[in-house]
């Protein structure tokens, strides 16, 4: 885990990055003080990690499986950087109203004007199945939390999750401890360490 505390950035961008870890951290805090309801319409595959990753975070997971799904399902992983998504990721966002965000090595988070890229996680998350769908859960516990600042809730959430996933790797041996270790380290994570390696910065 990178220290974003230490290193030669110029002053405005480490202000920038420290604040944004505190607002993560009073993110994570909101959600263990107010255990939201997160109703999650998910995929027998996806349905444990997503309760897991919500219950270790705080909040109060409710699994529903969507047996229509199959009818619909269009996932795919792509070979591309989510860096490379954000001009079409800020065009979606105007035109849906919406906040989006690309999860990748960097996520990216936009509401259309501004974009921030989560920095934080490790690549083996993408050997553990519904990674993506879990940190989607999280996000609207964040959401559900700070309902007027979506925008923030979104790249905290992002930023919380992979944080998670470096503490887990840090102890782990493969995916299957990653999993195991990203649910400790969720549920353990602490004012300290989110501060110092919370890393949130602009794109
Ligand atoms: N190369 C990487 N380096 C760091 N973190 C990564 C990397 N790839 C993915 N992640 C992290 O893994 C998590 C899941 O992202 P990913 O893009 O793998 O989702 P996904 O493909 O939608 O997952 P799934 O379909 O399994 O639910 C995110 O938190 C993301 O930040
Ligand atoms: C592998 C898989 N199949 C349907 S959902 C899922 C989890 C990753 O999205």
């Amino acid at each position: 885990m990178e220290d974003k505390t230490q290193g030669h950035q110029p002053k405005n961008i480490v202000e920038s990055t420290k604040s944004w870890a505190r607002q993560a951290w009073a993110h994570l805090e909101s959600v263990r003080q107010a255990s939201p309801l997160i109703q999650c319409i998910t995929n027998f595959v996806s349905m444990d990690l997503v309760a897991n990753v919500l219950l270790s975070a705080g909040a109060s997971p409710a699994m529903i499986s969507c047996v229509e799904e199959k009818k619909h399902t269009q996932g795919a992983d792509s070979t591309h950087e989510s860096t490379d998504a954000v001009a079409a990721a800020k065009s979606l966002a105007q035109t849906s109203g919406s906040i989006v965000a690309v999860s990748g090595a960097v996520d990216i988070v936009t509401d259309g004007q501004r974009v921030v890229g989560a920095q934080n996680g490790v690549a083996m998350l993408q050997k553990i199945t519904a990674t993506g769908c879990s940190v989607t859960a999280l996000i609207a516990a964040f959401v559900a939390i700070d309902p007027s600042r979506p925008f923030e809730a979104t790249a905290t959430a992002l930023s919380v999750f992979g944080l998670a996933g470096e503490i887990g790797m840090s102890k782990a041996n493969g995916p299957a401890s990653l999993r195991a270790n990203l649910i400790d380290a969720l549920h353990g994570l602490d004012r300290t360490t989110v501060l110092q390696h919370a890393n949130v910065s602009n794109i």
